[in-house]
């Protein structure tokens, strides 16, 4: 069995964070591995607080994963601090981890910061050049790059930017537009976009750690880049479809929604 690494924040309410990782990784067939980087109190309208792994804890954890099962790929998460992403790192750097996709996870939509501003400098130099691509919705994008984001056009100058910056492939999620959900990645001097059919449903908690791992996922199974972006697109798009409706905010997505069995009734 494949093997994907998500090192990551924890969410209480299961529909973000590493739950929503291990969820996707195991709906996507490989098996899942974690590194916990913070425990955040959290449900579907809100973040109401945040406790960090110390940086010793979580090499122990990277140490314990990468010495016994070496993950086939790793996704990275909700890392808050600069000590974190140092951390993170130098155990990516000295296990050799392959197959890296980081989600740069800055404010949840509910509105909380799970990235520190003194921490952006520390995940541009040290983490985004070890990934093979990142995931930026809008907002980040518009952070990385430096531009604003109005329009597709857009999207592709401001990709290109970070790509060309950090030396990766870069997926430029459309989720936060209007009027589609059209992703574009940038690779190797090139865009090409992954359209999306809308989805209306308001429960969208969860949907860019959820692409990141499905993607990771896809990678870890040996799947170039492009069809790794195209397969997670289709597993977000089946989930979403899936109508789930749990909380009182944006809720969770489900996503065991293609599990049949004697198990699931
Ligand atoms: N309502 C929707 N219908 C279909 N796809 C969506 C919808 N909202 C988001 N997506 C898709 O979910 C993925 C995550 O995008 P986005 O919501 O922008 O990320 P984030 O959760 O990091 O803000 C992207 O592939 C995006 O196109
Ligand atoms: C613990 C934790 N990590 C990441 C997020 C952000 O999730 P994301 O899928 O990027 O977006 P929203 O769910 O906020 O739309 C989180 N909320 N918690």
């Amino acid at each position: 069995m494949r093997t994907a690494l998500t090192i990551a924040g924890s969410d209480s309410s299961g529909g973000a964070g590493i739950q929503a990782d291990i969820k996707t990784m195991t709906a996507n067939g490989v098996f899942a591995l974690c590194a916990v980087t913070a425990l955040t109190a959290q449900n579907t309208t809100g973040v109401t607080d945040i406790f960090d792994s110390t940086p010793h804890f979580l090499a122990e954890q990277l140490d314990a994963v990468f010495t016994d099962i070496f993950p086939d790929a790793v996704k990275i998460g909700m890392v808050s601090s600069a000590e974190l992403i140092e951390t993170i790192a130098a155990k990516l750097k000295e296990y050799g981890a392959k197959h890296i996709v980081v989600d740069p996870v800055m404010v949840a939509t509910s509105g909380a910061k799970l990235l520190r501003d003194d921490a952006v400098t520390a995940l541009c130099e040290k983490l985004l050049p070890l990934a093979e691509v990142l995931t930026p919705n809008i907002p980040e994008a518009e952070i990385l790059s430096g531009m604003t984001i109005q329009n597709a056009a857009d999207m592709e100058r401001a990709a290109q930017t970070i790509s060309e910056k950090y030396g990766c492939a870069v997926l430029c999620k459309g989720g936060h537009q209007i009027n589609d959900a059209d992703d574009l990645l940038w690779r190797d001097g090139a865009g090409k976009w992954f359209k999306g059919r809308r989805i209306d449903n308001p429960n969208t908690h969860g949907t860019g750690c959820t692409l990141s791992s499905a993607i990771a996922s896809n990678l870890a199974k040996g799947y170039d880049l492009d069809t790794s972006v195209e397969r997670a697109k289709a597993y977000i798009s089946g989930a979403l479809a899936a109508m789930l409706d749990l909380g009182h905010g944006s809720g969770p997505m489900n996503h065991m929604f293609a599990l049949k069995g004697d198990f699931v009734e």
